[in-house]
């Protein structure tokens, strides 16, 4: 082990034992507008984080900065290091489109393509690997199986992706992404514009999925945090004000921003 660099990085006291992804010194502008200030946050492995705080505070600006979105609209800029795998994927030369099937994301409004349901899987599997239509169909199969949309859809792959419920969408839009085999995977309220039941299943999903992924989630709804995230991090005008437990959080939180926020006293 390189001692050396050990010793010059300072703990941040985010710090987790085995991070899936270490955010440090983070400061991101949209050209004049300083969005994010100094962000030190580690996301553990096979965890969910959830990323919670009132509008405009930069959850969802992190979440984008953390698959390079930013990276399509000329001014904005990201400085610090985001660790994964041993590099700082902000920098220059990372290939951005293998980064992206390795950290995916799902949007707040399910993003289905204009393809098939089989499509909508196999279309990103096929940028980034080689497979018979036999290993293919499995691989379609067993996102499906692992989103619980295949009895629902087994007898209509070829039918347009379109035509699905909301939920089922956004189930579709999970398999898509965890088709490439991501180790990380973002979501940005992925449950707002859904109904109770579809909200659940999403849900149980989670808690499901974070067997096999490390899972980020910014959502508004605070108790989605409470159900579904193992460390909850709390965001206040670009800066990271607290992170722990969800269960310290929500019952003992340490500043009293936080406090304020989820007892529902601003935000
Ligand atoms: N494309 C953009 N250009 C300029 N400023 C932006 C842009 N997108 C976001 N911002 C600004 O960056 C800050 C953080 O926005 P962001 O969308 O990350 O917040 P958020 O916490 O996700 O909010 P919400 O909960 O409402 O989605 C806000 O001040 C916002 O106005």
């Amino acid at each position: 082990m390189n001692t050396t660099v050990m010793d010059d990085v300072a703990p941040a006291p985010t710090d987790v034992a085995t991070p899936a992804l270490s955010i440090r010194n983070l400061d991101f502008w949209y050209g004049t507008n300083h969005a994010l200030k100094n962000i030190s946050l580690d996301f553990p492995e096979r965890q969910v984080t959830g990323m919670i705080g009132p509008s405009g505070c930069g959850k969802s600006t992190l979440l984008r900065i953390l698959n390079r979105m930013y990276d399509l609209y000329p001014g904005q800029r990201a400085t610090g290091e985001v660790i994964f795998d041993g590099r700082n994927i902000i920098a220059p030369g990372v290939d951005v489109n293998v980064l992206r099937s390795r950290i995916g994301m799902v949007f707040q409004k399910p993003t289905p393509f204009p393809m098939s349901i089989y499509d909508n899987i196999a279309f990103g599997v096929r940028l980034h690997e080689r497979l018979s239509r036999a290993e293919m169909d499995q691989r379609v199969e067993d996102v499906l199986r692992r989103v619980a949309l295949w009895p629902e859809v087994r007898d209509r792959l070829g039918a347009s992706a379109a035509a699905l419920s909301g939920g089922q969408q956004q189930r579709l839009c999970i398999a898509r992404t965890i088709a490439t085999r991501p180790e990380v995977i973002l979501l940005d309220e992925p449950t707002s514009a859904l109904d109770p039941i579809s909200t659940a299943r999403i849900e149980e999903l989670l808690d499901e999925l974070k067997r096999d992924f490390s899972i980020a989630i910014v959502t508004h709804n605070l108790q989605q945090a409470a159900r579904c995230a193992d460390r909850v991090a709390f965001f206040y005008m670009g800066e990271l004000v607290e992170v722990d437990t969800a269960d310290q959080m929500f019952t003992a939180p340490h500043k009293k921003q936080t406090q304020d926020y989820i007892t529902g006293r601003f935000g």
